[in-house]
């Protein structure tokens, strides 16, 4: 099973900078989370701080034991093993085949034979669906296929946490539904703790079990999906309707005269229907249930008193396939 990340008072800044302060959220072991936030607002930086490449300020990233942000490097090196991370290109290796950019961790970090290195290599492109294509140049093959190759290598060390930036990045609508899917397959197959960063609205209100958002420099919300897919919160509602009225404006935040201004013309972000909750997606047939879908129902159980009423009816007809009460 995935294990648990512990994300306690982090902030980042760069110079006089500050990308986002006072972060605080549990990633729960083997659920799938996800987190969104419109451009240049620290996603990026969040994955990286979380796998101790940026080190942040002040705050803790607790993962089986060890601190990422604080402990000395030979154990975040040693720690960074339990992860695999999916950079948004994929991050191969232009002059290697798709086979020896998948083996590299294999190589670089492990004393295996070759004959034990070619059996996981193939398993892990055949479950990401690229059987055949091993001998290509990444040069040669399109955007979609580079991005599953990237969470082939990803997964080769099996690791229990996996980080993947944007994975729909330069992908049509058609593609970005199968990376979905196999996102989802892949949580069903080896249960690891995940958290992808994106924008893409489709893949936050299908694959996800956590959802949180980045803000102004702050955490905006982080908890089970329906909580922000109901949130009345409007820079959630803005991001999730994916509109121009609201806080978020084309370069940076606006400023409240113009957010005013939208609310008196009746286009702020409370107006209109509120977002349609899409079921999530299942695994595909044949392959095994998500075990974290019953330890996910029963975290949320367990904190259903915290949460908002619009939440708790989005939960009941989520956990319930026949929508009769939780
Ligand atoms: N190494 C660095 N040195 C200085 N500033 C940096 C560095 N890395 C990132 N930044 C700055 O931190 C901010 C957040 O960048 P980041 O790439 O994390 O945003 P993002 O939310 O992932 O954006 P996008 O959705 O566009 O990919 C930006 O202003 C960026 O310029």
């Amino acid at each position: 099973m995935g294990i648990e990340v512990t994300v306690e008072g982090l902030t980042k800044s760069f110079g006089k900078q500050t990308v986002w302060q006072d972060v605080t959220l549990t990633l729960p072991p083997g659920e799938v989370s996800v987190m969104l936030g419109p451009s240049g607002t620290g996603k990026t930086v969040f994955l990286k701080s979380i796998i101790g490449l940026l080190k942040p300020e002040r705050g803790r990233v607790l993962v089986g034991g060890v601190d990422m942000v604080n402990s000395p490097e030979r154990d975040v090196y040693e720690a960074r093993k339990m992860f695999g991370l999916m950079f948004q290109d994929g991050a191969l290796f232009g002059s290697m085949n798709l086979f020896d950019n998948i083996a590299f961790p294999l190589r670089e970090h492990t004393r295996k034979k070759e004959s034990e290195i070619r059996r996981i290599v193939m398993e892990r492109i055949d479950m990401v669906g690229l059987l055949g294509a091993e001998g290509k140049l990444p040069g040669e093959i399109s955007g979609g296929m580079r991005k599953r190759a990237g969470l082939a290598r990803a997964l080769v060390l099996d690791p229990q946490i996996i980080l993947c930036d944007e994975p729909d990045s330069g992908l049509d609508p058609v593609r970005t539904s199968y990376i979905s899917q196999l996102l989802i397959d892949l949580n069903a197959q080896i249960d690891a703790t995940m958290l992808i960063v994106t924008h893409n609205l489709d893949i936050a209100s299908t694959v996800p079990d956590n959802m949180g958002m980045l803000f102004r420099r702050e955490l905006v919300a982080f908890g089970p999906r329906e909580l922000l897919l109901t949130s009345d919160e409007p820079v959630v509602r803005q991001f999730l309707s994916g509109r121009r009225a609201g806080p978020i404006g084309m370069s940076e935040e606006k400023d409240e005269a113009t957010i005013a201004r939208e609310q008196l013309h009746g286009e702020g972000v409370g107006s209109g229907e509120p977002p349609r909750i899409v079921p999530q997606l299942e695994p595909t047939p044949g392959l095994p249930p998500r075990q974290a879908v019953q330890r996910r129902r029963a975290r949320v159980l367990a904190m259903w008193d915290t949460l908002p009423a619009s939440a708790r009816t989005a939960i009941t007809t989520g956990l319930t396939p026949q929508g009769e009460p939780a």
